[in-house]
């Protein structure tokens, strides 16, 4: 039997620390000549975890130089709130970016506000005119995290054209942007969802597979292809120490942060199976990382075509 090598980790975190290198360069030569690239983050309520992740997009601005603001309205903000609160952003000049972190209390009409941002502010590119020049390959701004799934096999020259790729998921964050990069790049893109019949039957077919359903350790390692890359969206908190035991048998650093802090993480894939692909993204530390490294380049990017032309 053909004896497997050792997979590559794909270092989500290093690769950001590249393109956040190059994003800084971008943001020095926009200041010197008096354009300071602008970021304005909403944040409804107060969910624990999209706090987090507010919080490091706010850092990471100030790390490369961007100017960044954080708008805080509560849990009780209403959507015509929120869409004056985009209006107000959309005339500001030196407002490049505008992000509406998600998930959005049900109350709110999360469509129409997303609708509401000016397509050349939109910089998580969840605006229709965005998806649909996502859609025709025409350049725009496109989703972070699928748009940072690209870089990471572009930077590690992990070949796309030609390969057979296999999406799992179909969320408008990240399933179907995924899928159309992928298909943009000349894969050939197959997309799985919780209603696919004999879902392994197209998994084990995958040159490239890309698990975004957040069901923790759903593809096994009898789902993947040898020598296929795994690339894991997945970010499921666990909370549960036989399921600690069950992803990370004899895992001491696992055991030592779960008994931490009460929690772990792990993927859509479960870690048995990075041993049958040739390259896979950890969870943490893998496509996560990138998330914001891709904020931050759309910014400056969306500062650059609005603002830089003369
Ligand atoms: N408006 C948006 N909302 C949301 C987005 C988005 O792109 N735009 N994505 C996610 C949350 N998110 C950024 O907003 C995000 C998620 C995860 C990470 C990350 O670094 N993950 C770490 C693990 C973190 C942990 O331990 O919990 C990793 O994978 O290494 C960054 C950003 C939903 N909302």
């Amino acid at each position: 039997m053909e004896k497997m090598s050792t997979p590559m980790i794909l270092d989500g975190i290093a690769v950001a620390a590249e393109i956040k290198a190059e994003v800084a360069g971008k943001v020095n030569t926009l200041v010197e000549r008096g354009l300071r690239p602008g970021l304005a983050v909403i944040l409804v309520g107060s969910v624990a975890a999209s706090e987090i992740y507010v919080r490091s997009k706010v850092k990471t601005c100030g790390e490369l130089g961007i100017f960044s603001e954080m708008l805080t309205p509560p849990e009780s903000v209403t959507t015509e709130e929120l869409l004056a609160m985009v209006e107000g952003l959309n005339a500001r000049d030196e407002i490049d970016g505008i992000l509406i972190q998600l998930p959005l209390p049900a109350h709110v009409d999360t469509k129409r506000l997303l609708e509401a941002i000016a397509p050349e502010k939109d910089v998580d590119g969840f605006h229709p005119v965005n998806v649909g020049r996502l859609q025709s390959g025409q350049p725009g701004l496109q989703p972070c995290t699928p748009a940072g799934v690209m870089e990471m096999l572009k930077r590690r020259n992990l070949p796309v054209a030609g390969k057979n790729a296999v999406v799992i998921g179909r969320s408008d964050i990240v399933g179907k942007p995924m899928a159309m990069l992928l298909l943009n790049a000349s894969a050939t893109v197959t997309v799985c969802h919780s209603r696919t019949v004999d879902l392994p039957r197209y998994t084990r077919e995958a040159d490239i597979l890309v698990a975004a359903i957040g069901r923790p350790g759903f593809v096994t390692a009898d789902m993947v292809k040898p020598g296929a890359v795994l690339v894991d969206v997945g970010i499921n908190r666990i909370t549960n120490a036989a399921e600690v035991a069950k992803f990370f048998p004899g895992d001491a650093a696992r055991e030592a942060t779960f008994a931490k802090r009460g929690s772990v993480v792990v993927g859509d894939v479960d870690p048995a199976a990075f041993a049958v692909s040739s390259a896979y993204t950890p969870v943490p530390g893998g496509v996560g990382a990138l998330t914001i490294a891709m904020l931050m380049s759309n910014t400056v990017r969306a500062c650059e075509l609005r603002r830089g032309k003369a």
